[in-house]
């Protein structure tokens, strides 16, 4: 048994209770947490790791990420999202190779690490290239192959079969780090039929779905001229946000990335339902996407996580940029500086994410998987501290996470990160960008 101990920590718990410790220590075993205490340690210990009264915290869960975008970060910016994707996107990704998406995941959780995220939810293809990244790099993955069924039934049963086998193949692989769940793209690229059947099969492997929903007025307007009514009423009318399942037995979750467009009873549905809502305010912004309606989602009662989205349209994976962001906007949109306050934003960036990827993550207590960071209060951007929340959300930097534990694991000690050689991982992931746009280049020159 490897026994951890980490000392004279500030610790913020993220418990029920939100427990804050000063001066207290976390004692590891295996993968598990054992004790949060304040006080002295006792016992014998493999390895102690003296906070020196920095912040001690569970690690971030950024829950939408399309990881082997990583390689297509500031290939193309200030567009309108349906162009970026149709004309710059699409194209590149045809091009993608199993080795890009290999380097670029490789290049996505090494950023992760160096942030402080300790787990991701993502979609995306070449998922057992992912997979293999996660594997290696220690962190937590909830994968998804994300199906474009562009309503045509035979390209569905593929993409059905493609997203059933990563379910099957990496379902609890490495210790249960890794989990799947189902990617249907969104509800204007794939048909409400084939969503269901998506769904369906989430229940039958007691899996979560994973989608992309209301990201812009387009697709609202879309949705009403095509069916009626919006993307989310029209997904309830085949009980995709259902979290119970059919029989009401077997619960699974549902995801849902973006939700910038929703009505006031899209909201109550939602909070009815149990469905997460993964806010991405960077893309969102970036894309001129406009601004979720975060709050009112919080006071109805609806499990709001935040998300990065891809590297393409943010344009990196850094959760404390995401954490002001999304504090920030709210304020704005709302013209109410109470909205969103600083410890409802770390709510959102820890325990609100684990909930979709690991039950057992997600707060540091004992019993709960030892996923954990180190946030260096060492510094002039952290001088002073009168409150960890308002310093984690409007002052600290993601370059400020100086040690990550995840599984029990140490990938990064005072900023050296141990479960890869970073300089590879860069060089690798560079030349796969660099081939992938020339690529991508040479295949628009020869379409004309
Ligand atoms: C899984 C698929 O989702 C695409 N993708 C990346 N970013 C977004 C976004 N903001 N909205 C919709 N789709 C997106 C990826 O480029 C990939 O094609
Ligand atoms: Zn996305």
């Amino acid at each position: 048994m490897s026994r951890i101990l980490i000392k004279n920590a500030h610790i913020l718990t993220m418990d029920d209770n939100r427990t804050e410790i000063q001066n207290g220590y976390v004692v590891i075993e295996n993968d598990l947490i054992t004790k949060v205490s304040d006080g002295n340690p006792s016992g014998f210990f493999d390895k102690t790791i003296d906070a020196e009264g920095n912040i001690v915290m569970p690690g971030l869960s950024n829950t939408h990420t399309h990881l082997g975008m990583t390689l297509l970060r500031g290939y193309a910016d200030d567009m309108v999202l349906s162009d970026w994707l149709q004309k710059e996107i699409w194209p590149a990704e045809a091009e993608l190779t199993a080795e890009d998406v290999y380097w670029g995941s490789m290049l996505g959780c090494l950023e992760m690490i160096r942030s402080g995220t300790t787990a991701f939810c993502d979609m995306y293809f070449f998922m057992d290239e992912t997979a293999k990244a996660v594997e290696k790099a220690g962190i937590r993955g909830c994968l998804s192959y994300g199906m474009i069924e562009l309503f045509d039934e035979e390209r569905g049963n593929s993409e059905l079969i493609k997203g059933e086998r990563l379910v099957k193949e990496w379902q609890g692989k490495a210790n249960g780090r890794i989990t799947t769940m189902y990617g249907p793209h969104a509800p204007n690229t794939c048909s409400k039929e084939f969503i269901a059947r998506a769904k369906k099969a989430a229940e039958r492997d007691g899996v979560g779905v994973h989608i992309h929903v209301l990201e812009t007025e387009d697709e609202l307007n879309t949705m009403k001229k095509n069916y009626g009514v919006c993307s989310v009423h029209h997904l309830d009318s085949v009980n995709f946000w259902n979290t119970k399942g059919d029989d009401l037995t077997a619960g699974v979750d549902v995801l849902a990335a973006h939700c910038v467009w929703m009505s006031d009873g899209d909201i109550k549905l939602f909070a009815e339902k149990g469905v997460t809502v993964s806010h991405n305010p960077i893309s969102n912004m970036k894309l001129s996407s406009g601004a979720a309606p975060i709050q009112k989602m919080l006071d109805a009662g609806v499990n709001v996580a935040l998300g990065t989205d891809g590297c393409a349209s943010n344009n990196n994976l850094n959760m404390f940029e995401e954490m002001k962001t999304a504090a920030l906007l709210q304020k704005l949109v709302t013209t109410d500086p109470e909205a969103l306050p600083a410890k409802a934003v770390v709510e959102m960036a820890t325990r609100n994410g684990a909930k979709v990827i690991d039950k057992k993550t997600g707060a540091l207590k004992a019993g709960n998987k030892a996923d954990l960071i180190v946030v260096d209060t060492k510094k002039a951007n952290a001088t002073p501290i009168f409150d960890a929340y308002s310093h984690l959300v409007y002052s600290a930097a993601g370059s400020d996470v100086k040690t990550m534990i995840v599984d029990g694991k140490i990938l990064m000690e005072d900023y050296l990160v141990l479960s890869m050689n970073e300089n590879e991982v860069i060089e690798k992931s560079k030349a796969c960008a660099i081939g992938l746009a020339k690529r991508a280049k040479d295949k628009k020159e020869a379409n004309g």
